[in-house]
C-alpha cells in the first residue's frame, strides 16, 4: 500500500488528484506510513529545522497571545519547498481552548459573514453558538446528521469577506479584522521573516468528520509578496501539498492540533488540499495537540493578556463539537504596502455582493469547484 501512494507521485500525469483520492478513500482504508508527522520531529529525511527569527517576538508579546516563547517552537521546513515553514503547535498549555473558542463562539457573529447566512435571515444567524450549545452538550458521537446551527457552519470570512462568486475581495465588503487573531498573525509571520505583516482577510474552515477541501491555490490576494498563515484546530487531517502546477504531485502531512503552517515565498502559490478528516470512534483527543484535560492554566492574567482562560461550560461545549470536527483559521495580508484595490473590483462588489442573490440559481456543484468549498463524502452541499 505505502507503494502504491509512491507510485502515484511518480506517475505525473494527475497525480494530485490521484492522491487526493486515495487519501480520501475509506474502504480499503489508505496505508498513512509514508504521509510526514512534522510532531514526530525530523524522522523524515524531507524535513528540516527551520530557521526563525529569535528576537522578532519577545517572550512577553508572545505569551500575550497564547503563544510559548519563540525558542522553544519546532519549525520545520520542507525538501523542495522553499517558503513552506511548519510550525509543530506552539501554542501554551490551554491557550488552544481560547482560540477555539473564539472560532466557535465569537468569529461567526455579525457583522461577520458565514455560509448559513446565504439562506437564513439575519436574525436567524445573530447567536449561532447560543442556539447550538444545549444540543451539542447531549452530543452523541456518530451520528450522521448536524443537529445545530454550529454543526451546519461550514466557513465564516473576517476582514475583506472573500467573495466566493467573483473569487475577489473588495473596499466595499469589510468589516474590522478581530484585534486578537491581528496580533496573534503578526507575531507568527514576524517570527518566519514577515515583520510587516498585516491580517487583512480571514478564512474559517468548519470540518466535519468526512469533510474534505478540494484541490485549490489561494491566489485572490493582490499581493503575494506577504505569506498566508494557516491554523488548525481539533481532529488532525491529511494536508496535501503540490505545485505551482494542479497536476504536480503533491506530498502529504499530518495537521494536527495547533499546529501552524506558513506558506510563503516560493509556496506561496502552491497547489494543496485537505482529503480527509482523521477521526476515531474512541473517546477523548484523537489530535495530538488536541486540548483535552486542562493541561494547566494560562499564567495569571497581566492586564494586557489578549487570550485568557475560558468557562469549563464553554470548553465543554468546544470539546463536544471537536470530537468530530476540525477547524481551520487562513490569515491572508491582502494588499501590498500602500496598495489599494482597482476600481474594477469595487464595480464588482455592487453586483454580486447582495447577500439575497448570493450563490442563487446555481448548480451546487459549480458552486463547490469554483469556490473549492469544503465537500462531505455523500457529495452533499455543505455550503448551507
Ligand atoms: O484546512 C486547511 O488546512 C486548508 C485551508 C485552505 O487551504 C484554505 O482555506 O484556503
Ligand atoms: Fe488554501
Amino acid at each position: 500500500m505505502a507503494k502504491m501512494a509512491a507510485s502515484l507521485v511518480e506517475h505525473g500525469q494527475d497525480a494530485f488528484k490521484k492522491l487526493f483520492k486515495y487519501y480520501k478513500r475509506r474502504n480499503p482504508p489508505p496505508d498513512f506510513s509514508e504521509v510526514i508527522d512534522f510532531s514526530k520531529g525530523l524522522r523524515s529525511d524531507k524535513v528540516f529545522p527551520a530557521k526563525l527569527n529569535l528576537d522578532a517576538v519577545s517572550e512577553r508579546d508572545a505569551q500575550r497571545v497564547g503563544l510559548r516563547p519563540v525558542q522553544a517552537w519546532k519549525a520545520f521546513g520542507l525538501e523542495g519547498y522553499p517558503g513552506f515553514i511548519f510550525i509543530s503547535n506552539p501554542f501554551l498549555p490551554d491557550a488552544q481552548r481560547y482560540w477555539v473558542k473564539q472560532c466557535l463562539k465569537v468569529y461567526p457573529k455579525k457583522p461577520n459573514v458565514c455560509n448559513l447566512d446565504m439562506h437564513m435571515t439575519a436574525s436567524e444567524t445573530a447567536d449561532i453558538w447560543e442556539r447550538s450549545v444545549d444540543l451539542i452538550r447531549k452530543n452523541s458521537r456518530g451520528r450522521s446528521e448536524p443537529r445545530t446551527l454550529l454543526e451546519r457552519l461550514r466557513w465564516v470570512t473576517l476582514g475583506y469577506h472573500y467573495n466566493w462568486d467573483t473569487k475577489t475581495y473588495s473596499a466595499g465588503h469589510h468589516c474590522p479584522f478581530p484585534a486578537d487573531l491581528s496580533c496573534m498573525s503578526q507575531h507568527v509571520a514576524a517570527a518566519c521573516g514577515f515583520p510587516g505583516f498585516t491580517a487583512e482577510a480571514g478564512i474559517l474552515n468548519y470540518y466535519r468528520s468526512d469533510s474534505s477541501l478540494g484541490i485549490h491555490v489561494d491566489e485572490s490576494e493582490l499581493d503575494h509578496t506577504p505569506p498566508l498563515l494557516s491554523f488548525s484546530f481539533g481532529q488532525s487531517a491529511i494536508f496535501l501539498l503540490g505545485g505551482a502546477k494542479r497536476e504536480d504531485p503533491a506530498t502529504a502531512m499530518f495537521t494536527h492540533s495547533g499546529d501552524i503552517m506558513v506558506m510563503s515565498g516560493a509556496s506561496r502559490l502552491l497547489y494543496h488540499a485537505v482529503p480527509r478528516i482523521l477521526t476515531t470512534p474512541t473517546v477523548g483527543p484523537t489530535s495530538p495537540g488536541l486540548p483535552h484535560q486542562s493541561e494547566g492554566p494560562l499564567p495569571s492574567s497581566p492586564e494586557d493578556l489578549l487570550v485568557h482562560n475560558i468557562e469549563a461550560g464553554e470548553w465543554e461545549v468546544c470539546e463536544c463539537y471537536l470530537q468530530t470536527s476540525r477547524v481551520n483559521v487562513t490569515v491572508r495580508q491582502v494588499l501590498g504596502p500602500g496598495q489599494g484595490f482597482p476600481s474594477e473590483t469595487v464595480k464588482k462588489t455592487t453586483l454580486f455582493s447582495s447577500k439575497g442573490s448570493y450563490h442563487q440559481g446555481e448548480n451546487i456543484e459549480d458552486v463547490n469547484i469554483k469556490a473549492k468549498r469544503i465537500r462531505n463524502d455523500s457529495g452533499s452541499s455543505t455550503d448551507s
